[in-house]
């Protein structure tokens, strides 16, 4: 553990309580999902939940579907066939109650490279309806959780990238979600810095509660206990617990697993056990 996850762990929690009702339900229902860009199906009745304090890593290769469906959860996209739930609630129906529980972090970096840290937060929060006292509160809170309560006034130009993505994830549930979704998170960091944002993440779940859903094509990235769903060329091929389907595909590790599945090279290009 780190200094910064050291600090993190000794942080009061917030207060993301769901509402009873909303707490029996699925954090994330993608519920027969199909999606087509004309003539490309990008996703083929895709079919899976994430439960409330639980980390779920969407794996697939480049082309797979993941960022189509991050941008109908999102409703970036409108749904062409299927339905998406927020704890229970309909993102077509009732998207304002269903898009408060959900934070994002995407690939790209969004953030304002000009402002400060502070500065950035507080535009986020006002977004999201939040007072601007409140957000003030709420911002030296993530911050001081995140490591970086000394570096609020500065821009974050000059973070690292690894900080860049602590603070994108701190920035995303400023407004306290319930289930956090994140496209290639770690894409760009070097090792030490993609192992905290893991670890920072992890943390997410089991101390707070939150449902995360991790899209990644890195296998290394992906624990025996985690939920898996394999999504390969718009199809979803393996659903469940890590051990499960690497059990199930007759492998023994998620790599090997992932072959014989998708039936393609590894991007490791390991060849098969
Ligand atoms: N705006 C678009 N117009 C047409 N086709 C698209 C569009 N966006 C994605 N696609 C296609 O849909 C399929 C799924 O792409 P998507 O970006 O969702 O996959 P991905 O798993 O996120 O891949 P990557 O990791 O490379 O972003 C691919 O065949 C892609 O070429």
């Amino acid at each position: 553990m780190t200094a910064t996850d050291a600090h993190i762990a000794n942080q009061p929690l917030p207060d993301p309580a769901p509402e009873p009702a909303a707490a029996a339900q699925p954090a994330l229902s993608i519920d027969r999902i199909s999606h087509s860009y004309g003539q490309r199906r990008a996703l083929i009745d895709v079919n899976f939940t994430v439960a409330p304090a639980s980390f779920t890593a969407l794996l697939g290769l480049n082309g797979a579907g993941k960022s189509t469906l991050f941008s109908l959860v999102t409703r970036l996209f409108g749904i062409q066939t299927g339905k998406i739930s927020i704890f229970g609630h309909d993102i077509s129906r009732t998207p304002g109650e269903a898009l408060r529980l959900l934070g994002v972090v995407f690939q790209p970096r969004t953030l304002d490279l000009d402002l400060s840290l502070t500065q950035n937060l507080l535009y986020h929060a006002a977004l999201h309806g939040i007072s601007r006292r409140e957000a003030r509160l709420r911002s030296a809170e993530v911050l001081g959780r995140i490591g970086l309560a000394d570096r609020a006034g500065s821009k974050v130009r000059n973070l690292s990238g690894g900080q860049m993505r602590r603070l994108e994830i701190a920035r995303a549930l400023l407004h306290r979600p319930r289930l956090l979704l994140l496209d290639e998170a770690t894409v760009g960091l070097d090792v030490k810095a993609r192992a905290d944002i893991l670890d920072h993440v992890r943390q997410l779940v089991t101390e707070q509660g939150i449902g995360v859903l991790w899209a990644t094509h890195l296998f290394d990235e992906i624990l025996p206990s985690d939920d898996l769903v394999v999504l390969h060329q718009g199809k979803m091929l393996a659903h469940g617990q890590v051990s499960r389907v690497i059990a199930e595909a007759g492998a023994q590790d998620v790599n090997t697993a992932f072959m014989r599945l998708t039936g393609t090279q590894t991007l490791t290009g390991r060849p098969p056990s």
